[in-house]
């Protein structure tokens, strides 16, 4: 049983920077032990007793755990050529990435019943660079599919109050929300909504059929998807968990906000925390890093659902996520071909809703943390994209942290050098990201997989093979 061991004077262990040796097993793919300092060497007697022969010290780089980004539309099979699983997952390892957790739809079929989860996986086999978990979907008339799914060993499940942009996948409503979560109400798994709900009770832009709005400005659509879309989505489903707990002895299924990108939610997240309920929610790279005062004509490339919002907006989320209302980050990553991001027309109105970033949330954050006061420290990004990440997906016994056996899941990122983010050279399938051509503090050098390497950058990138899994441990946490 090959045992390996890397150190560095910067490892980020338990919320907190410290110098460390780890050592992991290449067969088991576990942390056997942590001594907290750097050993000297591979001489180093506290090595010898577990045979080590290779031991690393990548001082100055900085050790983490690996990254479990809960939110991607890998979108295999059935539309392969807006992702798929070998694109999606190395471009994921590049950015220290080794969990995703991959959406339930954009793929067709989408993963609403067993069958449909028995192909998705089938289409997976061989494909899989990082590990790969997997979201359920809520569609009318699935009720009686959810308990099978969680026992076929989905993490959770996906609903949309409003139209999800394919046609596979329509929205539920309140009578369904209360139904799943009292049919989910005592599983582990996750109630997931994409919170943005058009209850018709004000006027939008769109319904103002006097004012012509030109389709190609951002505002146009900013103004189509307002705050309050947000604010009342959020409201009823906390409602739905309220009762939901009433009518069950005041135990009730864990509920998580999805990409949420306004700051008139985050009292509403607050509130519920106060009042004990089990509800979370997660914010995007997009949202804390891109402001629509920036969003320029035509650029398409930026439009998801809900929208990027104001500067005021994008500081009021930092501070939401460093407060605990909001409790992770997460890429989001929802990539689609170029013809239906309609880059010569830039027309937002009729453009698909999705942006491409999984790989490059690392460095979007160190970097766009740095300019906050005070700058966010690479402890906080873990607690959000690792530690946080990995309790809202029940994997939080094994991945998110560096802990005795746990994953050996560990990225090595030199958090001082620099890159350029271009189009041709990101990872995913469609090469088209809201960040062509902005420099990023902070490289990821390498990303380590249950003992074994899935990405270095100073040989050639992804691994020869894929060395990722499918997690389909029914959710026991
Ligand atoms: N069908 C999608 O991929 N939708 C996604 N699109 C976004 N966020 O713009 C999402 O997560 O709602
Ligand atoms: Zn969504
Ligand atoms: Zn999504």
């Amino acid at each position: 049983m090959p045992i390996k061991a890397i150190g560095s004077q910067r490892c980020i262990i338990d919320s907190r920077e410290t110098a460390a040796t780890l050592l992991y097993s290449t067969d088991s793919g576990k942390i056997i032990e942590i001594y907290n300092e750097l050993v000297p060497s591979v001489d180093d007697p506290r090595l010898k007793l577990f045979d080590v022969e290779d031991f690393e010290d990548v001082t100055p780089k900085v050790i983490l755990p690996g990254l479990v980004d809960s939110h991607v539309h890998l979108n295999e099979p059935g539309r392969t050529d807006w992702e798929g699983f070998a694109t999606g997952t190395r471009a994921a390892s590049s950015g220290g990435v080794t969990t995703v957790v991959d959406m339930p739809l954009n793929a067709i079929p989408p993963t609403i019943n067993v069958a449909n989860f028995n192909t998705k996986l089938k289409a997976a086999e061989g494909q899989l660079w990082c590990d790969v978990g997997f979201w359920g979907g809520l569609v009318p008339g699935n009720l009686k599919d959810l308990i099978p799914l969680v026992k076929a060993g989905v993490r959770g499940f996906k609903g949309f109050l409003m139209d999800s942009g394919v046609p596979e996948f329509p929205p539920i409503d309140k009578c369904y929300i209360e139904n799943a979560m009292s049919e989910l109400s005592n599983s582990k798994a996750m109630v997931m909504f994409h919170a943005e709900l058009d209850t018709g009770s004000q006027e939008t832009s769109h319904d103002n059929h006097h004012q012509e709005t030109d389709s190609c400005q951002y505002d146009s659509f900013l103004a189509s998807r307002p705050d309050r879309f947000e604010f009342d989505a959020i409201s009823l489903i906390i409602d739905c968990l309220k009762k939901s707990m009433a009518a069950n002895s005041g135990k009730g299924p864990s509920v998580h906000i999805v990409h949420l990108a306004s700051m008139e939610a985050i009292p509403l997240m607050r509130q519920a925390h106060k009042d004990g309920l089990p509800i979370t929610a997660e914010t995007c790279f997009h949202y804390l890093s891109l402001a629509a005062e920036k969003i320029g004509k035509g650029a398409t490339f930026c439009k998801c659902c809900p929208p990027i919002r104001n500067e005021k907006n994008r500081l009021a989320l930092w501070e939401g996520l460093r407060d605990g209302s909001i409790t992770s980050v997460v890429s989001d990553h929802s990539p689609c071909t170029p013809e239906l991001k309609q880059l010569e027309k830039g027309d937002f109105m009729s453009a698909w809703g999705g942006i491409s970033s999984v790989g490059l949330g690392l460095p979007l954050l160190h970097t766009v943390g740095s300019t906050l006061n005070p700058s966010v420290s690479l402890m906080e990004i873990v607690k959000w994209c690792c530690e946080n990440t990995a309790e809202q997906v029940g994997l939080q016994h094994r991945k998110g942290h560096l802990r005795i056996g746990y994953d050996a899941d560990f990225v090595i990122f030199d958090p001082n050098a620099k890159q350029r983010v271009t189009n041709p050279t990101v990872y995913f399938k469609n090469k088209l990201t809201a960040y062509n051509g902005q420099e990023l503090i902070g490289i990821v050098q390498r990303t380590i997989l249950r003992g074994l390497t899935i990405f270095d950058v100073s040989h050639g990138g992804p691994s020869k093979s894929p060395l990722g899994k499918p997690i389909l441990e029914p959710r026991e946490h």
